[in-house]
């Protein structure tokens, strides 16, 4: 199957061009700039006209929980990658926070065996250390794994790891990169007593930034900082939510941080209107920390971005601080929503692409994926700018068929997405029957 790509701005290694992409089957086969006129000519089984549109490389999200085993009545593999095919997305990285958690190789093997049957793009699991599982490190296959994941801070799903033994030996002894949720426990325990002596059990939902505070994240995550100093790991820290941790990164180029759409889109203020859908953990907090989160994309502090997609049942995204359920789908909308950054002048689209695309790329030593570069893989997407599309139920994929962007209008749209050289979504039409591949990590063969 040879597929031409013609007339589109192609988006890819801080350059926009006029150019043409030549996919042969899975891959890039030629990428040509159109200055001198040099549009590829011969036969294609199909021919992708991009006037008007950006073409990029597919969207890597390296942080979602799709729920899938065991908590299918929220969300499941199929249904989230749909979403994503939507928004652009062409990989993902799933959390361990499933049922039964992913804490054991049989675990994380049977999620590969899962995501091979019914997901819609390329894909891969973190695994998920706890307490007591450490002995299993050596046996992880650094071919298939992003990194480990880390709770230094309890979240859906119970995964908190508090014991100091089994930190140091988790720092020390991972062969990949880890991943850490960092919120300090004693902190939010006392903050949460606090508020349920002030205003009962369910404190308002906006005493949530207040409890899971700025002092709980920035304790967590300097311990974070320090154990990797120590053993010399290497470190991505989620979803930063705070200003002041921003200063803990940026001196040491393997201790990295990443920032999540939630609290890049959000501030405090948003509670008033938006209540516990937008309840998620770290907290949403303050105007200032998200302004200085979206400058950490500009100078290097944040080096990638994710969505934390999170979906829960509306009905459980009801009631305060101590009730409602933290977490929010994103993942259809994520690239339009950074975009979105791009027309207020904070980003520019080369930039988006690469915190979206070529940093998880790098960060991850993903095999050919994440650029647009002869001989890589062909996950490719078209968006368009001036193309409005306003979230209603209609337009939300995943299975949850809710979002805190109801009713938003968006300016830029996802028109088509490219998974290994399978056109999967095109303006509204979506090939159900395709399925992604595992992505492989570390090597110089995929
Ligand atoms: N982000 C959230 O608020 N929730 C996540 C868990 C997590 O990453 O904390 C979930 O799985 O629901």
């Amino acid at each position: 199957m040879r597929i031409l790509i013609k007339n589109g701005w192609i988006v890819n290694e801080g350059r926009t061009f006029k150019g043409s992409i030549v996919i042969e089957n899975d891959y890039i086969q030629s990428v040509l700039g159109d200055e001198l006129d040099n549009t590829p000519r011969g036969t294609y089984d199909k021919e992708v006209d991009a006037t008007g549109c950006f073409v990029c490389p597919g969207v890597i999200d390296s942080h979602v929980h799709f729920r899938e085993p065991g908590l299918t009545n929220k969300a499941d593999i199929a249904s989230e990658t749909r979403a994503a095919a939507f928004g652009g997305v062409t990989s993902f990285f799933d959390m361990p926070n499933t049922l039964p958690q992913t804490t054991a190789i049989e675990a994380l093997e049977a999620k590969f065996d899962i995501a091979k049957e019914k997901s819609s793009i390329n894909y891969s699991f973190f695994f998920g250390a706890t307490n007591n599982n450490a002995d299993l490190l050596k046996e992880l296959d650094i071919h298939r794994i992003p990194g480990v994941k880390l709770f230094m801070g309890a979240s859906t799903g119970n995964m908190l790891v508090d014991q100091r033994n089994a930190l140091e030996r988790i720092f020390a002894e991972s062969p990949v990169l880890i991943m850490t949720h960092c919120e300090d426990s004693g902190i939010i325990s006392a903050n949460m007593k606090k508020a349920k002596a002030e205003q009962g059990d369910d404190p308002d939902i906006s005493s949530h930034p207040l409890i899971r505070s700025e002092e709980a994240c920035y304790a967590s995550s300097s311990l974070a900082v320090e154990l990797a100093n120590q053993t010399g790991a290497r470190l991505h820290v989620a979803h930063l939510t705070t200003e002041k941790e921003l200063s803990l990164f940026g001196n040491n180029p393997k201790i990295t941080a990443e920032a999540v759409i939630p609290h890049l889109f959000f501030c405090d203020k948003d509670y008033a209107s938006l209540k516990a859908l937008i309840k998620c953990n770290p907290a949403i907090k303050k105007q200032s920390d998200r302004d200085a989160l979206r400058l950490a994309l500009t100078n290097g502090k944040i080096t990638t971005i994710g969505t934390d997609h999170a979906p829960h049942l509306l009905s459980e995204k009801q009631g305060g601080s101590a009730s409602a359920m933290s977490g929010m789908p994103m993942v259809q909308f994520s690239l339009s929503a950074m975009l979105e950054l791009v027309d207020q002048g904070v980003l520019t689209i080369e930039r988006v692409v690469e915190l979206m695309c070529h940093n998880p790329s790098k960060l991850f030593e993903i095999n050919q994926r994440g650029f647009i570069r002869e001989g890589y893989k062909a996950d490719i997407i078209l968006v368009q700018q001036n193309s409005p599309y306003t979230v209603t139920e209609d337009v939300i994929q995943s299975k949850c068929k809710w979002s805190p962007l109801m009713g938003h209008t968006f300016n830029w749209q996802v028109q088509t997405t490219i998974c290994n050289g399978h056109i999967l979504y095109n303006k509204g039409h979506f090939d159900d029957s395709y399925r992604g591949e595992e992505i492989r990590f570390r090597s110089t063969h995929s």
